[in-house]
């Protein structure tokens, strides 16, 4: 968003390392994302996205450097992460197959402190995906990929998140399906959301993101704003397969 740079960074991370086992697999990515922006972390797949923001909402732990929202350092605990305005929507679906859409959405406020919380927060999610409403007494597993994608983020809403960590959300949709999905997260960009999105494809951000920052192997290789990176042909041809 316009101006979003000039307000305090709510989430920075400072030469984070983790991985599993053996392995790190980042190794030392360091990002700031400020309140109200759109950033966006591209990388091939393997390189380590899904693993990034594993570890910022505390699911991966972490081995070294150091996460803080709102300039508190976090404990690397999942509830405390959540507590702070963390919210994570997975890669995948991860919806509860045999539950409602309702169900689902509600299973994303475990944390909300009381019954209006939960009333405000589900009409803000109707308002944003009306779809859902209409649909929110089908059962999880009957719906469209494109649908199940939406109770995703709607679910991760539900959390009340002021930081939503998406997972490349276009994984396994058709086109005209992306498009919805990425109508979405756009509209959500533009009422104020702090956004922190990994995406294989950097055309999908384009128009969308504030600023991009391309993963390869666990490491910040290039950063700068979307169309500048689609200007680039060897980092394209380099790191993206062209
Ligand atoms: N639970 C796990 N245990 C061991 N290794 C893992 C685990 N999860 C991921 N990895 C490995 O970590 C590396 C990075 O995976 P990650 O999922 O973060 O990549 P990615 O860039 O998100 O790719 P994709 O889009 O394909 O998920 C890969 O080599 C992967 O095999």
């Amino acid at each position: 968003m316009t101006g979003a740079a000039a307000k305090p960074p709510v989430l920075q991370l400072d030469g984070i390392v983790s991985g599993y086992d053996g392995l790190d697999v980042l190794k030392g990515i360091s990002l700031t994302v400020h309140a109200g922006e759109f950033v966006t972390v591209v990388g091939p797949n393997g390189h380590g996205k899904s693993t990034l923001l594993k570890t910022i909402s505390g699911l991966v732990p972490l081995r070294g450097g150091q996460i803080s929202i709102d300039g508190q350092r976090l404990s690397g605990k999942p509830h405390e992460t959540a507590m702070l305005g963390v919210a994570h929507v997975p890669q995948g679906d991860m919806l509860f197959a045999q539950m409602s859409v309702l169900e689902n959405l509600l299973m994303g406020a475990y944390l909300a402190p009381d019954k209006a919380v939960i009333a405000r927060r589900l009409d803000e999610v109707y308002a944003l995906l009306p779809k859902l409403a209409d649909r929110r007494n089908q059962i999880a597993s009957s719906l469209s990929g494109g649908e199940r994608r939406m109770v995703g983020i709607g679910r991760g809403l539900m959390m009340g998140g002021r930081i939503l960590l998406i997972d490349e959300p276009s994984l396994g949709l058709a086109p005209l399906i992306i498009d919805q999905v990425y109508g979405v997260i756009s509209q959500l960009s533009r009422a104020g959301r702090t956004i922190l999105l990994v995406e294989e494809n950097p055309a999908r951000v384009e128009d969308l993101a504030d600023r991009l920052h391309l993963l390869d192997d666990g490491a910040i290789v290039w950063s700068g704003k979307p169309a500048e990176l689609m200007a680039r042909d060897e980092l394209l041809a380099t790191y993206l397969g062209g």
